[in-house]
This record gives structure tokens, C-alpha cells and sequence, in this order.
């Protein structure tokens, strides 16, 4: 059987997107781990969002396998693996892709489509950009939390594509200025680590002022080493990126109400390094504030706040310590 899209990796991210896609009317086919694949197909796939969408894909809609073969048909492959098994899905790729396929990384971080550009040499392969937060409900939806539109690194390629996407509900921009995009977002994902440590959904955790301030403290170093690199983060979201620390840092009730786009967030979403943390498996911290701080030392500064949130969260995958109060956080990344 022909699938036009192939998604590698359906976890959060990859399922929710795959299961918008099928409900638009598109030919999808999900590469997945065979405990999730086994799932998929076995009960469907439902997702929400806090707009109040609810769907369920019938498992007789879904394709999923856990052999990258099955992605030879797609015309456009979707990369939705964490960071680190980027390298791994980029061999899948080399070995079963059509030479033709357009390839779209779904991922956080800086490096992720130049790693795949680097194992396929000859294809197109673009950086995507999602704004907003999927998490894996009790009862096993994949439920979108926040708002935003998926945004790409502008293409010629992706035209025939962006249909699919806009009867999906998920539209996708394209972006000219893609690096600045991805630093924008890299901002807000320094809140990844945090919300991870602090065990509580983002509304919650971003309820609280030294939450806040921790996360201002990452993104001053963060705008630091930007700035001494020439690189101008693009703005994602309501507020400009150097005005974020400031804002963060407003006592609670001011913050309320000068930011309330960036508190409408459903009060069950949680950032996907929580998820990471409590499944037990590795986070994408090296390659969100490790990556501030190797920008940092390449720009001769130092990042040291970002620095000691990576230690903490390692500390946090090996099981050591306990969620941690926004005080005693602030205190840790100040030491
Ligand atoms: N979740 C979110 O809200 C958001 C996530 N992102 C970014 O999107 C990307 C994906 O995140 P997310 O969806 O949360 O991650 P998940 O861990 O939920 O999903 C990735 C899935 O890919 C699977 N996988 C990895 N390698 C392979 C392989 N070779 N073959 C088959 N399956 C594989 C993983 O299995 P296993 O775990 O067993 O390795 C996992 O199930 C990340 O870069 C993240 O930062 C961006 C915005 C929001
Ligand atoms: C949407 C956001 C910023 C939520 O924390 C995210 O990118 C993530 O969880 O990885």
C-alpha cells in the first residue's frame, strides 16, 4: 500500500500530528516502537485539544509499523523522535526513503535537521517548528494544551503538502528567517528543564514567581551569548524575547494580568522533558540549555545557570532527587 506521509517516531508529537493528518483525509503511515505501534492499532488513536476538539481514529484508519521500511512509499517523512535518536532515525531514513522524499524534522532543539541533512545527502530536508505542547493523558489521549501554528523552514518543496496540513486543523507557515525560529523557540523550551524539575503542569509551575525566576535567569544567559553571537531570536508568542526576563521576573498578580496569553494553557499540559522524566528515559536538556551554554563558551561568556540545570536534570534521570520548590530551585541554579 502507497503512503503519501510517513511519520517516524509517533509518540507525542508524531501520534497527534499522524492522527490530525488521517482525520483530514490523508494516506499516513506511523513508525512507531512495537509496544506503541501494538496500541495504535489495536485501540485507535484519540486526541483532544483545550479548544474543546475531540477525535478518535478508528484502528482500522491507522498504519503504523516498527520497521522503518514501511515509511518507502512517503513523499514526505515527518521526524518526531527526541533529539538524541535523531541520528539513528536519519540511518532509517538514508537506508529506506524515496531519494525524492521531502523530509521535515517535528523537533525541538538547533541541530536536529542539519543532522539529518548530513545522513541524506541529496534530498530536501527542512526544519519544522511546533509551537505547542502534546502530552499522553491518563486514559491515553494525545491532547494539545497550547495554541500555535506549526511553522517550516520556507520551500518550494512543501506546496504540495500544506493542503494536508490545513485539513488537518494544523496549518503550517513558512518562515524565511527559520534559524531566528528556532532560537525563538529554544527560549521558551529553557522552561522544559524546569517545569521537568518542579513535577507540576506549566500552568502551575509558571503560576509561581521563582519558577519564573529560574527561568528568567536561563533565558538572560540564553539572550547573552544570542547577542554575542549576531543571532536575533524570532519572537514566538505574544511577547518579544528580550522583554521575557522582565516580564518573567513580575510579581505573581502583575503577571496574571500583563500575561495571560502566555497562562492559557490547559492546567493538564506539562512539557515533554516531564514526560521524558517520568517514563524513565534520557531528556533533550544537552540539547536545549546545553546547547546555550556551548553557544555561551563559543562566544567566550559563560552560562553558568544553564549549566547547573543540566547537571540537576541528568541527576533527575538517574533517578536522584526528589520535584523541587521554586526556591529551592532558584537557589541551586544561583550556587
Ligand atoms: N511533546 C511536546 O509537547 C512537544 C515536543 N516537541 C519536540 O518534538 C520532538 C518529539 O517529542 P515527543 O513527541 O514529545 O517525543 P516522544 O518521546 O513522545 O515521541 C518520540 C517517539 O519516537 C519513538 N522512537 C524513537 N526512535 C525510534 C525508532 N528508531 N523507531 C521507531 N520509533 C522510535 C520513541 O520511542 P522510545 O521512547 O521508546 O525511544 C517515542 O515513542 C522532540 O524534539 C520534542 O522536543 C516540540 C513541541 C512540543
Ligand atoms: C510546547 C512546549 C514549549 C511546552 O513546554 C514544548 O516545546 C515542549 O514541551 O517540549
Amino acid at each position: 500500500m502507497n503512503h503519501s506521509i510517513a511519520i517516524f517516531g509517533a509518540g507525542s508529537i508524531g501520534a497527534y500530528v499522524g492522527a490530525a493528518l488521517i482525520a483530514g483525509g490523508a494516506d499516513v503511515v506511523l513508525i512507531a516502537r512495537p509496544r506503541s505501534c501494538e496500541r495504535y492499532v489495536r485501540e485507535g488513536i484519540a486526541i483532544s485539544d483545550l479548544e474543546g476538539r475531540r477525535e478518535h481514529i478508528d484502528a482500522a484508519r491507522i498504519h503504523c509499523s516498527a520497521d522503518p521500511a514501511a515509511l518507502a512509499d512517503a513523499g514526505l517523512i515527518l521526524v518526531t523522535v527526541k533529539s538524541a535518536d535523531t541520528a539513528a532515525a536519519a540511518q532509517a531514513l538514508a537506508a529506506h526513503a524515496r531519494r525524492d522524499a521531502l523530509v521535515l524534522s517535528l523537533q525541538n532543539g538547533i541541530g536536529n535537521a542539519d543532522t539529518l541533512r548530513a545522513a541524506l545527502p541529496g534530498m530536501t530536508v527542512l526544519g519544522g517548528m511546533v509551537p505547542f505542547n502534546v502530552v499522553q493523558t491518563a486514559d491515553g489521549r494525545f491532547h494539545r494544551g497550547t495554541e500555535g501554528q506549526l511553522m517550516a523552514e520556507a520551500s518550494p518543496a512543501l506546496a504540495t503538502w500544506l493542503p494536508a496540513f490545513a485539513a488537518a486543523g494544523l496549518p503550517l507557515s513558512e518562515r524565511s528567517d527559520f534559524a531566528a525560529v528556532q532560537w525563538g523557540k529554544l527560549l521558551l523550551n529553557l522552561n522544559n528543564a524546569v517545569n521537568a524539575l518542579s513535577g507540576l503542569p506549566l500552568k502551575a509551575e509558571l503560576s509561581q514567581r521563582d519558577y519564573r525566576r529560574c527561568l528568567a535567569l536561563l533565558m538572560e544567559e540564553a539572550l547573552r551569548a544570542l547577542a554575542a553571537s549576531g543571532i536575533a531570536p524570532a519572537q514566538i508568542g505574544g511577547v518579544a524575547p528580550r522583554r521575557l526576563p522582565t516580564m518573567l521576573r513580575l510579581p505573581d498578580w502583575i503577571y496574571r494580568r500583563i500575561a495571560s496569553a502566555s497562562l492559557k494553557i490547559d492546567p493538564e499540559a506539562r512539557s515533554s522533558m516531564w514526560e521524558d522524566l517520568q517514563a524513565g528515559r534520557r531528556t533533550e536538556v544537552d540539547y536545549l540549555n546545553g546547547a546555550v551554554a556551548r553557544l555561551a563558551q563559543r562566544a567566550g561568556l559563560d552560562a553558568p545557570a544553564n549549566r547547573r540545570i543540566v547537571a540537576l536534570v541528568h541527576e533527575a534521570e538517574a533517578g536522584k532527587g526528589q520535584a523541587m520548590a521554586g526556591a529551592q530551585l532558584l537557589a541551586a541554579l544561583r550556587a
